[in-house]
């Protein structure tokens, strides 16, 4: 079994993540984690945070020599906004009265809708909004990026599967169904792009619906495609609800901030399509079993098919939208607007590197689970054996 943990706080000293479970011999280094997160920054939209802040990478355990040891795998990341933070953040009390009353140690009295402010008051017995959206916060997603990298080398190294994410939607624009899809030799171009589309006419009208929404003081969300290929057949199970991979999938990118929907394969669309138009059917080619289509994104039964897995997570518009919304004053139950300061108008981009850190966790999670293995090696072994295995009348 494959676990991870996240801890620490957007404006804290640092993030830290760990991973549990991890096989020996993965083969990384610290730079591979580094360019992860560079990724993660990228994107048309994002606020002036990403401009100044660095990620700050060390690898605290489960790394020698750039090969993982089995042991528990721990990353911080530096916040390097810290200095400005070391009062507001600080983990002991703070007891000298004048740096109290400082404006930045204020406490936050108006809650922003479509954050977890309002609730988090009232569920942890808070008067200020401050611990609740230093918890809520997407920086926690550096986190997950970082033990996502981790995460993809192994399934690469181990099972050859590699995956790749990009951006099928920014408000009204997307991307046609019958657009090509990316794959992991495009990884490049596709961090080039402002808004990680290889789609040229649906990238430039979705920087145009930025600038719009930027202009009119609005903000964004979208949808983002996750795709692995070269994933074995049989990961994942059907005999029982939480063991099917796509519902393991679902949750963990639901579990992204601000995700609103999943979709499987083809996913709603499906749902408008009779079952002669919806399925994939079933062919013998050149002595192989293969799909005519793929609209079922590589998941039947609750377990990968061989084909390209394909997921599709929907992002709501960013909460802190710059013409402030309505809201109440929690210290004098007064209507005011929300608090605002600086925030991303899109952040759908990052969103999609984030979304394929999830998808790498949870099949490296669902192969050491068909495959057992305590090392790179054992697992590569016994992944064979299983595919060997299997009647030439199935392959
Ligand atoms: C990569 C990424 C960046 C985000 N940046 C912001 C931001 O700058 N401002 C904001 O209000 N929300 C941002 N969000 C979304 C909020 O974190 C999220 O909406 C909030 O925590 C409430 O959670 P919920 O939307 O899941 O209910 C971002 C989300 C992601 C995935
Ligand atoms: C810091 C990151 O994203 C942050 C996520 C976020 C939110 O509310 O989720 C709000 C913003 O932070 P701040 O309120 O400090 O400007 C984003 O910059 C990051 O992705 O590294």
């Amino acid at each position: 079994m494959l676990r991870w943990l996240t801890s620490g706080e957007s404006h804290g000293p640092a993030l830290v993540g760990v991973l549990e479970g991890l096989p020996a011999g993965v083969e990384l280094v610290t730079r591979d984690l580094q360019d992860a997160l560079a990724r993660r920054r990228l994107g048309y939209g994002r606020g002036a945070r990403m401009k100044f802040e660095q990620d700050e990478v060390r690898v605290l355990g489960g790394l020698r020599h750039g090969v993982t040891q089995g042991g528990p795998l721990a990353i911080e990341i530096g916040n390097t906004e810290w200095p400005k933070w070391v009062e507001v953040m600080s983990a002991d009390p703070l007891d000298d009265s004048a740096v109290l009353q400082r404006a930045r140690n204020a406490p936050l009295t108006r809650p922003r809708p479509g954050h977890a402010d309002l609730v988090g008051m009232r569920k942890y017995g808070f008067d200020d909004a401050r611990p609740v959206l230093e918890r809520a916060s997407a920086r926690e997603t550096a986190t997950r990026v970082a033990l996502g990298t981790v995460a993809a080398h192994f399934l690469e190294q181990a099972a050859g599967i590699r995956l790749v994410s990009h951006v099928v939607g920014i408000g009204p624009v997307s991307v046609p169904d019958d657009a090509t899809l990316p794959t992991p030799d495009d990884v490049a171009l596709l961090d080039a792009d402002p808004v990680r589309c290889l789609h040229a006419d649906s990238a430039a009208a979705m920087v145009e619906e930025i600038d719009e929404c930027h202009k009119e003081g609005d903000t964004l969300g979208g949808v983002v495609e996750v795709l692995a290929y070269d994933v074995p057949s049989g990961l994942g199970s059907y005999v029982h609800g939480d063991r099917r991979l796509d519902a393991r999938l679902a949750g963990a990118l639901m579990g992204i901030q601000a995700i609103k929907g999943v979709e499987v394969g083809d996913g709603f669309r499906t749902a408008t399509r009779r079952g002669s138009q919806a399925h994939d059917e079933i062919d013998r080619v050149d002595g192989r079993v293969r799909r005519r289509s793929n609209r079922a994104g590589g998941l039947e039964g609750g377990m990968t098919n061989g084909e390209i897995l394909r997921v599709r997570a929907a992002m709501k518009p960013i909460s802190t939208v710059p013409r402030a919304l309505a809201t109440i004053d929690t210290s004098t139950g007064e209507a005011t607007k929300a608090q605002h300061q600086r925030s991303d108008v899109c952040a759908v981009p990052p969103a999609a590197v984030v979304a394929e850190a999830m998808v790498a966790l949870v099949l490296a999670d669902a192969l050491i689970e068909k495959t057992g293995g305590d090392s790179v090696l054992e697992v590569r072994r016994n992944l064979e054996a299983y595919v060997a295995a299997i009647p030439e009348l199935l392959r």
